[in-house]
């Protein structure tokens, strides 16, 4: 058996770097809030097996670079990535690629005042860009964007056995924290306009059936998400059944027709599924490292 070891993947950045940029040409301020990580692939072997750091782009000037390009102005996180990107693969020749990601948290103005806000948009806007060589894969999403349904679900025709005790139904609440990310097949793309859109597409495809199971509801939001945006390959979600048990209110001869429930926080169902277009090409490397979805 050999001892020798090999280096194989690598890649080092500086992670959360907790960027908020404010515009203030005018006196009507404007804040983009992001949680930026950077991270380099390429030629670093020098610096596991040599000592030899002459290649390594310091995480301390990959943060720094973030903040400066911060400085211009940000379209939109996946603008930033892209740049970034850009930056390191053109100015280091030995950075082939890498990956870089942030999170964006939304605010709104308090009293439509110019410059005081509150952090507003329940969800947490994501966006993934892995270059390797001249191939980009761009992945947004969100998460922790809760909704709730009081009718219009059921779920039934499910098989039993000695183990199941579940009564069927055909009305229930359905409730869940949307996690989602999509795959661009593109970096051309309004991405503001494109994530504003996917999030509303997602929400009415939410509400505009009766649901059988969760699994069909995110079959309906994924296939109107893809209808509708040629610019999206592949959606990929990931939910729990936020479940929500009628409260038995007998023992005080009260009645509950469907009105009190307990809503229980463990355990959950976790119903996750990935939708691809089809024909689409696959870019399953591009999913790496990124953790909860299957
Ligand atoms: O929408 C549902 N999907 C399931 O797979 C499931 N299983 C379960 O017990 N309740 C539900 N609800």
């Amino acid at each position: 058996m050999s001892s020798n070891v090999i280096l194989t993947k690598n890649q080092y950045g500086k992670a959360e770097n907790r960027v908020v940029r404010v515009t203030r040409d005018t006196d009507r301020h404007e804040i983009i809030d992001l949680n930026v990580t950077s991270q380099l692939r390429g030629d670093f072997a020098g610096a596991h097996l040599q000592g030899d750091n002459g290649h390594v782009v310091a995480t301390d000037t990959q943060k720094n670079t973030i903040f400066a390009f911060a400085r211009d102005h940000i379209d939109s996180p996946e603008q930033l990535l892209l740049k970034l990107a850009n930056h390191f693969t053109s100015e280091f020749d030995w950075v082939t690629g890498g990956r870089w990601q942030a999170e964006q948290y939304g605010w709104s103005r308090i009293d439509d005042n110019d410059h005081c806000f509150y952090r507003s948009a329940p969800e947490i806007r994501t966006a993934v860009l892995v270059r390797d060589g001249d191939k980009d894969a761009l992945i947004s999403g969100f998460y922790d964007l809760t909704v709730m349904k009081t009718t219009q679900s059921g779920f039934a025709g499910f098989p039993r056995d000695q183990y199941t005790t579940l009564a069927e139904t055909d009305d229930r609440i359905m409730a869940t924290d949307i996690s989602t990310r999509w795959r661009y097949n593109s970096t051309d793309v309004d991405f503001n306009a494109s994530y504003d859109s996917i999030k509303a597409t997602i929400m009415t495809a939410f509400t505009d059936h009766y649901s059988r199971a969760l699994q069909e509801t995110l079959y309906k939001m994924a296939q109107q998400v893809l209808a509708k945006h040629s610019e999206v390959d592949e959606i990929k979600f990931s939910c729990p059944n936020k479940h929500h048990f009628l409260s038995d209110l007998s023992f005080c001869d009260l009645d509950n027709p469907g009105e009190v429930f307990y809503a229980a926080d463990r355990p959950y169902g976790l119903i996750e599924a990935t939708f691809t277009r089809e024909g689409a090409q696959s870019a399953d490397e591009a999913w790496v490292g990124i953790a909860g979805f299957c």
